[in-house]
């Protein structure tokens, strides 16, 4: 990762009963998740990187543009840094057209920052056909649309967004999250999502960052993160790990789509007719995963996979959580303490994966 292709932020916030502290080195492409439990700092570090906070300490550099060196004396205020922010609920003007509000922003932004035509962003977020209405007239969904397509509009060198499906009810939230993806994936510029909620980011973000009590816990590609058993996220109920997959063919028959990965094959039951050659990113859950020592014969489960243990760590009382390596993709599966031990599940054994479950996430 070279400078020129980084996010550099270091961090320091002191505030009564409150200490960040942290140095974030992120890809200068793609979405990176902040992540974490509630007062854990996420917001407080993207208002700083946005110049909206002053940190005690602080080193800024977006893709080799300083920001802030505050050992150099360097300071660029908000309006300086070239930077799109989307906030938990969209803040637009209620006197303004949906048009009004796009260009209220792109005006106020040099014309050579305007790296997004806004006919493109426009389109992105599927919002052509709102632009003479009030904000008023929008639902929640579509304001959170365009507060992105105005943040885009500016011309930002990276994307700031700070949990902005949270005040979304689950039906607006499925409604905006397939904008959010196609954003990410035409888009050039990095992105930085604050999230507490693990399933978007598992569907979002290719890097993720982990925070705990104003510090950095870990931080990697989300598919490494969350199947580390050393860290919390692969552990609990909602433990599960994502797996990268291209379409091989959909049997419109039984709405039955097999998936190739770097681990082997998957089918999952989709109604969806994903076109051969589609990629696909997968979730599948711990304890959708069961294990057995021979290949199970007879069986309602579509997908056995052959594959070697590489962990066992105690999970909630009379769990097990076990690390697995399908070929070079780890899995994980939630077991019983006394499963574990009747199958005397220990690293290197070899094992079949029982998945009964696969989601599509994107
Ligand atoms: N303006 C403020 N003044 C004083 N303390 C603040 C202020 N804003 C946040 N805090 C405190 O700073 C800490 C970090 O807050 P921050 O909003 O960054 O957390 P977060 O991880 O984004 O949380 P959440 O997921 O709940 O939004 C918390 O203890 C919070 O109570």
């Amino acid at each position: 990762m070279s400078a020129a292709e980084q996010i550099r932020a270091r961090l320091q916030v002191s505030r009564p009963g409150f200490t960040l502290d942290v140095d974030l080195q992120l890809p200068g492409r793609g979405v990176t998740a902040l992540f974490g439990p509630s007062g854990c700092g996420k917001t407080t570090s993207l208002r700083a990187i946005a110049g909206l906070l002053r940190a005690q300490q602080a080193t800024v550099v977006v893709n080799g543009e300083v920001w802030q060196d505050d050992a150099a004396r360097i300071w660029r205020p908000t309006h300086q840094r070239a930077l799109g922010y989307v906030f938990q609920e969209a803040s637009l003007f209620e006197h303004l057209s949906v048009r009004g509000n796009i260009d209220y922003g792109r005006r106020r932004t040099p014309k050579e920052r305007h790296t997004v035509a806004l006919d493109h962003a426009v389109d992105l977020l599927g919002i052509a056909h709102l632009m003479d209405r009030k904000p008023h007239a929008l639902s929640g969904g579509e304001r959170q649309r365009v507060a992105m397509a105005r943040a885009l509009a500016t011309g930002p060198r990276v994307l700031l967004m700070d949990e902005p499906l949270a005040a979304l009810d689950a039906q607006r939230k499925a409604e905006v999250l397939p904008y959010l993806e196609r954003l990410h994936q035409a888009l050039d510029i990095p992105v930085l999502y604050v999230s507490h909620a693990i399933d978007e980011v598992a569907r979002l973000a290719a890097h993720m960052v982990l925070m705990q009590d104003g510090r950095v816990l870990a931080s990697g590609r989300t598919e490494d993160m969350l199947v580390r058993l050393d860290l919390p996220l692969a552990h609990g109920d909602a433990a599960a790990s994502v797996v990268e997959g291209t379409v091989l063919r959909h049997d419109a028959h039984d709405h039955i789509t097999s998936v190739q990965f770097a681990g082997g094959r998957l089918l999952l039951a989709s109604p969806t007719a994903w076109p051969a050659g589609a990629p696909v990113r997968l979730r599948i859950q711990a304890r959708d995963v069961s294990l057995a020592l021979a290949a199970p014969v007879d069986t309602s489960i579509l997908n056995i996979l052959p594959a070697t243990v590489v962990q066992v760590e105690a999970d909630s009382p009379g769990q097990c959580m076990v690390a697995l390596d399908a070929g070079p993709t780890r899995l994980l599966a939630r077991v019983t303490q006394r499963s574990a031990q009747a199958l005397a599940l220990a690293p290197g054994k070899a094992v079949f994966a029982q998945v009964k479950g696969v989601a599509v996430v994107n």
